[in-house]
């Protein structure tokens, strides 16, 4: 007999939106159909009619822990990702310190252990080229962001080292997780207009340009080394295309969006002033656009949070010295759902980009509501408005309040219910360490 049977829910199968039942055993679906008898059954739920999705995989967090936890922790940004429905996440190397050596790796790892839903740990790239295979087999999922530019943490790299490191994460059979913005162009910009401060500027100062040269870059480096390349927080729509041209070539390469770069443009910078900042900026209205083009088109095959959170009176200061970065876990599926909706993107290729695409590109046992896959799905809930202070974030606020997003009523990982109603009710450290790759075959 199941461990839980999930009835009266409706899934995407085979294209079409169908009642059915799921049956979980040992954190793992069983089956999926209608199911005979619920009777030694331990629970059930009764989904009442309503969607059931596989949970988010939000492969682009920044939870801060260790070394920032004023501004997250693994506990706070694990039950914001809860209860917007993300049940695995990826942490990114830049905290404090950044996760870039063996020491530094098993400190993220150790506080990681607070998390209510399953993590995996990315490692970063410095000038810390030795350590790279190491961290690999002690289970980094990926490496990166590796930051061709400096944003948050100031890990960034020069020529040389993305090269090189490119090489080392290709023999490995790892994937690059790059943030592509061009430093000179940057910088050039940011010379011509410091003198500005309304937060706009901010938006010059980090053009198009910049972000399409370092994905060509990127792309180039990459070249024939085995890399497989995955280009973080797109939002140019030259960019785009340069990527477009890359996968007709059939190049290695996966790309993702943010909901900020989605849900927000230029024109929010008057109501956002410098919390709407982030790296890369807000843009115009025809990159936005594209951006969508490109999410139903296929050239986007992810959406990450890009979870960056800040507190907001650091954020309130002059735009050249506020920090860069909007929190994001706990509004992104929400978001998406809504336009799901509202028609600008169908179920099937929101679960795609939310759930089977990052499964893929990582080779998770996630992401598919089938028989032998983890138990990570959730009910849906109601739309709701989005209001700052119904928030797990640390944050404490976020650019979306007043917009509106469809949330879980309960989200549920490896079989476990982790929040119900508008409660997280998991245990603190139940979540459990997915590693990558590295670890697996050096075992064996
Ligand atoms: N996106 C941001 O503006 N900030 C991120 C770092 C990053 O992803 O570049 C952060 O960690 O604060
Ligand atoms: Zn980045
Ligand atoms: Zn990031």
């Amino acid at each position: 007999m199941p461990d839980l049977v999930i009835k009266n829910a409706r899934l995407l199968i085979d294209d079409t939106i169908q009642p059915a039942e799921i049956a979980v055993d040992d954190g793992r679906i069983s089956k999926i159909g209608k199911i005979i008898s619920t009777e030694e059954v331990n629970q059930v739920i009764d989904a009442k009619g309503a969607l059931v999705l596989p949970g988010a995989i939000d492969l682009h967090v920044h939870f801060r822990d260790p070394g920032m936890t004023k501004k997250e922790d693994w506990y706070t940004g694990s039950c914001a990702a809860a209860a917007g429905g993300v049940t695995t996440v990826i942490d990114h190397p830049n905290t404090n310190p950044p996760t870039i050596d063996i020491e530094s790796f098993k400190k993220k790892q150790k506080e990681a252990k607070k998390s209510i839903i399953d993590y995996s740990i990315n490692a970063g790239v410095t000038s810390n080229l030795q350590y790279l295979r190491k961290l690999w087999e002690l289970g980094a999922m990926a490496f990166g962001e590796i930051f061709m530019a400096e944003s948050t943490g100031s890990l960034n790299v020069n020529d040389l080292i993305l090269k090189r490191s490119l090489e080392i994460t290709g023999d490995l059979g790892a994937v690059a997780c790059i943030h592509a913005e061009d430093e000179e162009i940057m910088k050039r910009f940011v010379h011509i207009l410091k003198g500005k401060h309304e937060p706009e500027s901010y938006s010059k100062s980090r053009p198009e340009l910049s972000e399409k040269t370092a994905v060509e870059k990127a792309i180039r480096f990459a070249g024939d080394t085995a890399t497989r390349l995955h280009l973080c927080h797109i939002s140019a729509h030259e960019s785009l295309e340069v990527i477009r041209r890359a996968k007709a070539e059939s190049k290695n390469i996966t790309c993702e969006v943010t909901p900020h770069h989605l849900f927000l443009s230029t024109k929010d910078w008057k109501r956002l002033g410098t919390l709407g900042k982030m790296n890369p900026p807000l843009r115009d209205f025809y990159s936005q656009q594209s951006l969508w083009v490109g999410l139903t088109n296929g050239i986007i095959d992810v959406v990450a949070s890009d979870h960056a959170p800040h507190l907001e009176h650091e954020k309130m200061t002059d735009i050249w010295s506020a920090p860069a970065g909007v929190p994001g876990v706990e509004t992104m599926l929400p978001l998406m759902l809504m336009s799901v909706k509202r028609n600008l993107l169908t179920l099937k290729r929101l679960i795609e980009v939310t759930s089977l695409n990052p499964a893929r590109i990582f080779g998770l046992n996630k992401g598919v509501l089938a028989p032998g896959y983890d138990a990570d799905m959730i009910i849906t809930g109601e739309v709701m408005e989005i209001r700052r202070e119904k928030l797990h974030s640390k944050a404490g606020w976020t650019p979306y309040n007043g917009m509106y997003g469809m949330f879980p009523r309960i989200t549920i990982s490896r079989g476990d219910i982790v929040f119900e109603d508008g409660d997280i009710i998991a245990k603190r450290g139940r979540g459990r360490f997915i590693p990558g790759q590295g670890l697996i075959y050096s075992k064996q």
